[in-house]
């Protein structure tokens, strides 16, 4: 699948049109994580439909979504703006940013410096490279061109051994380990297990996908994330608030 969607990406990236710089606040992805109001912080994410699970929500709304994810002290969001694969869009994150002050992880399968552009002129605060995507020096130099535009970026791997090659290049500030194999769809909720004592302490680390319970959480917390990265779980009721409290066991309180 992510052979698929790549080969996507390269013909979109050929016909890709960068748009004007939106008005909009810059916000640090990288701060609210590191002083989060929960722990692990939340990057709650902004989904309607993925390749694995098909249409996660019909009836979506994604600025009301990320008011409510805002309303239950999410610390960052993640907007996915892929349209063929995810129906998403990038105007999404243009509506959000104006509605809502958290900061925006632009979750899109990012390959060329043309789209690091995009995303800081749509109002990006943050993007994902993704370890199993791109060579390592590619993907160091993608980091460097969105530090240079004032960006943060969500790094991401699934194995120990794409994150090797990744570190004999350089050492990610933010470091995404993806519950969620890309060939496979199988997910495994100790993933980050694998990979948490070969990464330096001063770099945060996110544990992405499948997390769906309270014991979810603390798993992968006791396991090493300092923060989350959760949709489908967020996104399938009808309230978004009140399903981050649930995650959190908070419902009570
Ligand atoms: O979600 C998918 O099916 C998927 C398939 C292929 C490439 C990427 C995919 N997801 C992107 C993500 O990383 C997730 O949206 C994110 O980690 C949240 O996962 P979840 O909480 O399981 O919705």
């Amino acid at each position: 699948m992510l052979t698929k969607i790549l080969e996507k990406k390269r013909e979109e990236v050929l016909s890709l049109t960068i748009p004007e710089r939106t008005n909009v606040s810059e916000r640090s992805f990288y701060s609210a994580l590191k002083h989060s109001n929960r722990k692990p912080a939340l990057i709650a994410e902004v989904k309607k439909a993925s390749p694995s699970k098909g249409i996660i929500k019909e009836n979506f709304h994604p600025v009301e979504i990320a008011k409510a994810y805002e309303a239950g002290k999410a610390d960052c969001l993640s907007v996915l703006t892929d349209e063929s694969f995810f129906q998403g869009h990038r105007d999404f994150i243009v509506e959000i940013k104006k509605e809502v002050s958290l900061p925006v992880l632009r979750k899109d399968f990012i390959i060329d410096h043309k789209q690091v552009e995009e995303s800081r002129n749509i109002g990006a605060d943050a993007i994902l490279l993704i370890g199993e995507a791109l060579e390592a020096k590619e993907l160091h130099e993608l980091y460097v061109h969105a530090y240079e535009l004032g960006m943060d970026v969500l790094v991401e791997v699934h194995s120990l051994a794409v994150l090797e090659k990744l570190m004999s290049e350089f050492t990610p500030k933010i470091l995404g380990v993806n519950n969620r194999d890309l060939s496979t769809f199988k997910t495994n909720i100790h993933q980050i297990k694998t990979i948490s004592t070969s990464v330096p302490k001063d770099t945060l680390l996110v544990s992405e996908s499948g997390i769906f319970t309270f014991e979810d959480v603390k798993t992968v917390q006791q396991e090493g994330a300092h923060a989350i990265l959760v949709g489908e779980s967020l996104m399938r009721g009808e309230n978004q608030t009140a399903a981050i409290k649930a995650l959190y066991g908070e419902e009570n309180e």
